[in-house]
């Protein structure tokens, strides 16, 4: 079974911010509410990879959330690359020769670096899988991914917690699922559509939410960052 996970540890906050002074302003309001943190596209083009090993030097866990795809070998590569920073997770697209070529990559780099898959992005739904060109639902391929991940030996996925009870029977306990679209009840949804809040996700059964806009966004994101470990604690 896998090391039970503190309230605190499984929330992620997502640093979408333009700067690394801004984002590490940030990190200090929330201070010791959160520990866990972060870097996506617009951080990780904007010093945010000198940031994440700035961040695991202070005791930080660090999410490099750079959604990888590419051909198998500049995927290997890359992750092999971004293995030396220290983080805890990288994301890589769920496609089965991505996700091969991004564990071939963790094995030989052999740093503890753990690969995510991202199914698909919980700002779909069934019409924007349509429009991409799926026949298959937003659920269908969830499930259909988790499950190339789960034969392909990637650590863990990243989903909507709508998904996770379906994905949790598909994946076993052993296989990390993490969670963005949380909004806790009343907070602004904004482009996110398979949205849930932080005590459903830990009642789904999910390790771990990423919660992005409405900590950063906050008049106090310390506060929000607090209720929602609080919420998820009360959950489990
Ligand atoms: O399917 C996905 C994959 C990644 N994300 C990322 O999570 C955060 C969510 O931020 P919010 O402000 O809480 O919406 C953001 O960095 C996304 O790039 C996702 O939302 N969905």
């Amino acid at each position: 079974m896998p090391e039970p996970i503190s309230p605190r540890d499984r929330l992620i906050v997502a640093l979408d911010m333009a700067s690394t002074d801004e984002a590490e302003r940030l990190i200090a309001r929330i201070g010791d509410a959160a520990s866990f943190y972060k870097i996506g596209y617009r951080l990780g083009y904007a010093g945010g990879l000198a940031l994440a090993e700035r961040l695991v030097r202070d005791g930080h866990k660090v999410f490099l959330d750079l959604k990888l795809h590419d051909i198998g070998n500049t995927v290997e590569e890359g992750v092999q690359s971004l293995a030396g920073i220290g983080a805890t997770f990288l994301t890589v697209h769920a496609y089965p020769q991505t996700m091969r070529a991004a564990a071939a990559g963790r094995d030989k780099a052999g740093t503890g670096l753990k690969i995510l898959g991202v199914t698909v992005l919980t700002s779909y739904d069934d019409a924007d899988a349509r429009e991409a060109g799926y026949a298959s639902s937003v659920a269908d391929l969830v499930a259909a991914r988790a499950a190339a991940a789960g034969a392909i030996g990637i650590d863990g996925i990243v989903c909507s917690a709508a998904e996770a009870p379906q994905v949790r029977a598909i994946l076993g306990p052993d296989r990390l699922i993490v969670t963005p679209g949380i909004r806790p009840a009343g907070a602004e949804i904004g482009d996110q559509k398979r949205v849930v809040t932080p005590a459903e996700a830990m009642r789904a059964g999910v390790d771990h939410v990423v919660v992005g806009r409405p900590i950063t966004g906050a008049a106090d994101p310390r506060d929000v960052a607090r209720r929602i470990v609080d919420e998820m604690a009360a959950a489990l």
